[in-house]
């Protein structure tokens, strides 16, 4: 389906409601401070502090465990802060859970389409639950269904849908209530890179109408592609917070030269780089030299004879901030 067809969808039906107002008084839709969670004795979230504003595309990167679903269940307001303060749209989940509910959009990890019904029976069932008029429900379907490219499945059955089109399908359920955040907890892990890029178009362009998300990811493609602001997590942490750009320019250098040498020799060889750049870190499989310089830095290395199985250089990545933060990678 053309681009056109989906740009066609009504600005006005995916825009935040009260994004004028908002905007206007500059209160954030989420905001956190000291917020806990812990299972048992196992702190999982431990006391983070938070603002989300509208319209932002705000992301938590961080590896498995790092607390970024804990943090999003919160949020969504199906499970219970163990400690510390959060507010969304201003309201306290503990006593306003329901009315949060009925103006956020959830995508969770795992699809959760009922795979009897239809394409288009699916968003229409899922908008009952919030008490939607049944008319204005189709209508609202067909438009979210040609907004997320699924048209012309409308009447099929979910069952043979790829995993790419179930997301995208499981996209539009969410945004079936008009809601004024939209929450993606791992939008597009297990998809393959095509069917990546095919949702990372719609959530850019849900962006650019202006409604909010907030979502979760351990890929730091993503992260650049679509968030504003980072929070990076690790171990229930926040260890920084900014935007892709700024991440990298305060916590990795312009260019990362990294070299493979033969099995066992990359200790010694970091002893002969050393003073080539900012920082050589050593990895199982290779030094990685952080530096402003990276020509310059690579003609060093062969004008040293150090003769490296492979050499290449590249610009410095989110990977390599979340490496300088947490002195480990973002996927094992
Ligand atoms: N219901 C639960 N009971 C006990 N421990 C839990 C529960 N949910 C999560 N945890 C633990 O809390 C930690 C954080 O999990 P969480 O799912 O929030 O991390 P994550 O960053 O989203 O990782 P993933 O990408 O794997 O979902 C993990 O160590 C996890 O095992």
């Amino acid at each position: 389906m053309s681009t056109e067809t989906a740009s066609a969808l009504d600005e006005r039906s995916v825009a935040p409601r009260s994004r004028a107002a908002d905007d206007a008084g500059q209160v954030p839709l989420i905001h956190a401070r000291g917020l806990l969670k812990r299972y048992g004795t196992f702190v999982a979230v431990d006391h983070i502090d938070l603002d989300v504003y509208a319209g932002q595309a705000f992301g938590f990167l961080g590896p498995n465990g790092a607390g970024k679903s804990s943090t999003m269940r919160m949020i969504g307001c199906v499970s219970e802060p163990s400690g510390g303060t959060l507010r969304i749209f201003g309201l306290d989940p503990r006593r306003d859970g329901p009315v949060i509910r009925g103006r956020i959009g959830v995508v969770p990890q795992q699809d959760t389409l009922d795979l009897e019904l239809t394409v288009r029976e699916n968003l229409i069932v899922y908008g009952r639950y919030f008490g939607l008029p049944r008319a204005w429900l189709r209508r609202r379907a067909d438009e979210l269904l040609d907004f997320v490219q699924l048209a012309d499945r409308a009447d099929d059955k979910v069952e043979p849908l790829s995993g790419g089109m179930r997301r995208r399908l499981t996209i539009a359920r969410a945004l079936i209530n008009e809601p004024e955040l939209l929450l993606l907890d791992e939008p597009t892990t297990g998809l393959d890179p095509q069917a990546r890029h095919a949702v990372w178009d719609r959530l850019f362009r849900l962006k650019q109408h202006g409604v909010t998300l907030v979502l979760t990811t351990h890929y730091m493609d993503e992260a650049e592609q679509l968030c504003d602001e980072l929070v990076v997590m690790d171990k229930g942490s926040i260890v920084a917070r900014g935007s892709p750009r700024d991440l990298i320019t305060r916590f990795a250098t312009k260019d990362v030269v990294e070299l493979r040498f033969p099995v066992g020799r990359n200790e010694e060889m970091a002893g002969r780089v050393a003073d080539l750049g900012d920082r050589v870190d050593v990895l199982p499989d290779r030094l990685v030299i952080y530096t402003e310089d990276g020509d310059g830095c690579l003609a060093a290395v062969h004008a040293r004879g150090l003769e490296p199985l492979s050499a290449w250089l590249r610009r410095a990545t989110l990977e390599d901030v979340f490496l300088r933060l947490t002195g480990h990678a973002l996927i094992d």
